[in-house]
């Protein structure tokens, strides 16, 4: 049985706990979690989903099969410095953290295997979109174990680590763009009269609806929409706003600014 030690207690390592767990992918014995200092975060964790707190970095570190790194990109380097000394030369590491690079792990741990990735928040419901890539040392059953574990999540797509920065501004931030949608849709739903409750379900069937005829036609997306859009209809005069409002190129540059960002957290680190 693979023990595995989350560094950081926070919303990211929540989902993935969430999500391992309720799949079944591993149980709570084998989880422990650490955090910088917060005792109360910890016992939520260990009362909500039966995980181990470690109360001996030592000891934990010692035993773990798999590391799990996932702290905000500007308290790595303390972490690291933190757990470095207790680490098997044989334990892999798994990141979570957008930005920060293989190498910068290497630097800070040792060489040894290390699996980069950018999960989601969706893993809370086994719904991640996930990337990963590996430095050599990641053997084969290593690599199936953090497969099987992102698969456990989500989906899970292997790029090229450099791609890690691309993964990370369209589907690690994806969500944020699509609840940021949501918004807007709700309260122009509700200043046409729509009550809340009425509007949030409509725009939740749609976004659900849409992603599945994506997923189920497999039809481009532009035919889908044409799809939709009646010559002189309703949807027509709907996307001339957003036409006007420079929609595709506000989301080209969201990713842009958004992988740039990526880019820099690992440099600044
Ligand atoms: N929130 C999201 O949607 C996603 C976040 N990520 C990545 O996950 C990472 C964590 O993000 P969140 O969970 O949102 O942050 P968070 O702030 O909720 O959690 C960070 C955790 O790290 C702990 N920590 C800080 N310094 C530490 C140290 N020296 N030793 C041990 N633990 C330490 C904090 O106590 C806290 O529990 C970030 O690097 C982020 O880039 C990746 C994908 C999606
Ligand atoms: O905003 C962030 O930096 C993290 C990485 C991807 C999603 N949240």
């Amino acid at each position: 049985m693979k023990t595995i030690v989350f560094v950081g207690a926070g919303s990211m390592a929540e989902a993935v706990i969430a999500g391992v767990l309720e799949q079944g992918a591993v149980n709570p014995q084998q989880i422990f979690v650490m955090n910088k200092s917060d005792d109360e975060r910890l016992a939520f964790m260990k009362n909500k989903y039966g995980v181990s707190i470690v109360c001996n970095e030592k000891e934990a570190l010692k035993r773990a099969d798999l590391v799990i790194l996932a702290t905000k990109p500007k308290d790595i380097h303390h972490a690291m410095a933190d757990i470095s000394c207790y680490m098997a030369d044989t334990t892999a590491v798994l990141s979570v953290i957008a930005g920060i690079s293989i190498q910068t792990i290497e630097n800070g741990l040792g060489a040894r295997p290390i699996a980069r990735s950018m999960p989601n928040t969706s893993a809370t419901i086994g719904k991640s979109a996930s990337g990963v890539a590996w430095n050599e040392a990641v053997s084969v059953d290593m690599k199936t174990l953090i497969l099987d574990l992102l698969a456990s999540i989500g989906i899970v797509k292997e790029v090229e680590e450099d791609e890690l920065h691309a993964v990370t501004a369209l589907s690690g931030s994806g969500p944020a763009y699509v609840y940021y949608m949501a918004e807007a849709l709700e309260e122009a739903a509700m200043d046409k009269g729509l009550s809340k409750g009425v509007a949030r379900e409509l725009i939740i069937q749609t976004i659900e609806g849409a992603a599945a005829m994506l997923k189920q036609t497999g039809l481009e997306p532009a035919e889908l929409r044409n799809n939709v859009t009646s010559p002189g209809g309703t949807t027509e005069a709907g996307l001339q706003a957003l036409e006007k409002g420079r929609f595709k190129e506000a989301i080209k540059q969201c990713i842009e600014m958004a992988e740039a960002r990526s880019r820099e957290l690992g440099r600044l680190s």
